[in-house]
């Protein structure tokens, strides 16, 4: 009778290294089992160091109260809404609401309209975790003129209370208005080379927003918003706004149909955007969110440009034109009504309860290098 095949003699006994008792082989067994436990503990200890320090989204943070949470800890949790207690307010329900608009998305993000949020409340959620807000506005050529409406007004309506830096990319840094800004608040000048074509001016922002988010604001900033200077804030902008990847519905197109949107349309561009494609119309004079997100976004945006100038084209609204490309593709996990970017020169609609920031009227042909 022959043993089946594979199992002729073979006992633990006869193999090297594994017996019970003293091998010729070095370690027993037992030794083994002992490193590899403590080895395997050592893995462990240190993955679980790592995800505790770096938070990763799906890790849950075993630690309990928002005030002894680090910073860095905090960045990931805004799903995490810790409400203050005994804090009045008017009650929510979920069969009267605003029906003359919609206000989430097919991918379930919500629109924010008036009327949609409480202000204290989410103000009292995000209070306590001393989020900084950072800004960045570019004052370039003859846009340094509308600096000084822009961080007034920004001192009266965005994000009042809160840690907010602005940072004013300029040619011109004696020419930045003096504005008195409340504690907490910040302003900080950055170079920029001036330009002779606005489009440049315009779609390099992507650049320098990825170079200051990787060179400056990786450990002292939780969100990001990236405005255009020829605006004013009129009304609240503030907590609400708030979520991973931020964007702004442009109030130029929000009724059309797509094909009526001004994505880039040829193919031959990464920034195109296919007939029967495309959610919204998006603003490029207003985006944010998370500084990773917004970091993720703006390198994206600028590889692209990049690539597409290397073949001669340049997209019909520039990076306007490749954030709608990336917001197709990466949907905002918050989507800002027209009310957070109107035009001056449009008479407001009915559904617009409230104007919160706004692009002046301008001269083109006055104060664009090239018009
Ligand atoms: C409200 C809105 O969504 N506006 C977008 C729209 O046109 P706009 O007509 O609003 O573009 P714009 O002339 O305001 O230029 C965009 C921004 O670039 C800066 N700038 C521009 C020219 C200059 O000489 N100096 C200077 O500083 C400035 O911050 C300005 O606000 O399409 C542009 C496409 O490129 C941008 O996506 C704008 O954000
Ligand atoms: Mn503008």
């Amino acid at each position: 009778m022959t043993a089946p095949l594979g199992h002729q003699g073979i006992n633990a006994r006869s193999l090297p290294g594994l017996s019970w008792s003293g091998s010729p082989y070095g370690m027993s067994l037992n030794h083994k089992i002992l490193s590899l436990a403590v080895l395997m503990g050592l893995v462990i200890g240190v993955l679980y160091y790592y995800l505790y320090m770096h938070q990763p989204f799906w890790f849950q943070c075993p630690v309990k109260t928002t005030s002894d949470r680090p910073k860095s800890m905090i960045r990931y949790h805004e799903f995490r809404l810790v409400a203050p207690e005994n804090l009045a307010y008017k009650q929510p329900s979920i069969v009267h609401g605003r029906s003359d608009v919609v206000t989430v998305t097919p991918w379930l993000a919500p629109i924010v309209w008036e009327g949609t949020f409480q202000p204290a409340l989410l103000d009292g959620i995000f209070k306590p975790r001393n989020i900084t807000i950072a800004a960045t506005v570019f004052a370039v050529g003859k846009y340094i003129r509308f600096l000084k409406d822009f961080l007034e007004t920004a001192e009266q309506h965005f994000f009042v209370g809160f840690n907010v830096h602005i940072y004013v990319f300029t040619d011109q840094q004696d020419q930045v208005p003096y504005v008195k800004m409340a504690a907490g608040r910040k302003l900080e000048l950055c170079s920029v080379p001036s330009s002779n074509r606005w489009q440049e001016i315009s779609a390099r922002r992507m650049e320098l927003i990825q170079v200051l988010i990787e060179e400056k604001l990786q450990n002292n900033v939780e969100y990001i918003f990236c405005l255009d200077v020829d605006s004013k804030f009129h009304g609240r902008w503030g907590t609400e706004s708030l979520g991973g990847l931020v964007a702004v519905v442009h109030p130029g197109y929000y009724r059309d149909d797509r094909s009526r949107f001004p994505y880039e349309r040829r193919p031959q561009s990464r920034a195109y955007v296919a007939p029967g494609e495309g959610d919204f119309y998006y603003c490029g004079g207003a985006f944010g969110g998370l500084l990773k997100e917004v970091h993720q976004l703006a390198k994206t945006c600028r590889t692209n440009f990049e690539e597409d100038a290397k073949k001669g084209i340049e997209a019909n609204w520039q990076e306007e034109s490749h954030l709608n490309r990336y917001m197709w593709i990466n949907k905002p996990s918050k989507v800002l009504s027209p009310e957070y970017l109107w035009q001056d020169f449009k008479p407001r609609n009915p559904e617009v309860g409230i104007i919160r920031f706004s692009g002046v009227i301008k001269n083109y042909a006055e104060i664009r290098p090239n018009a």
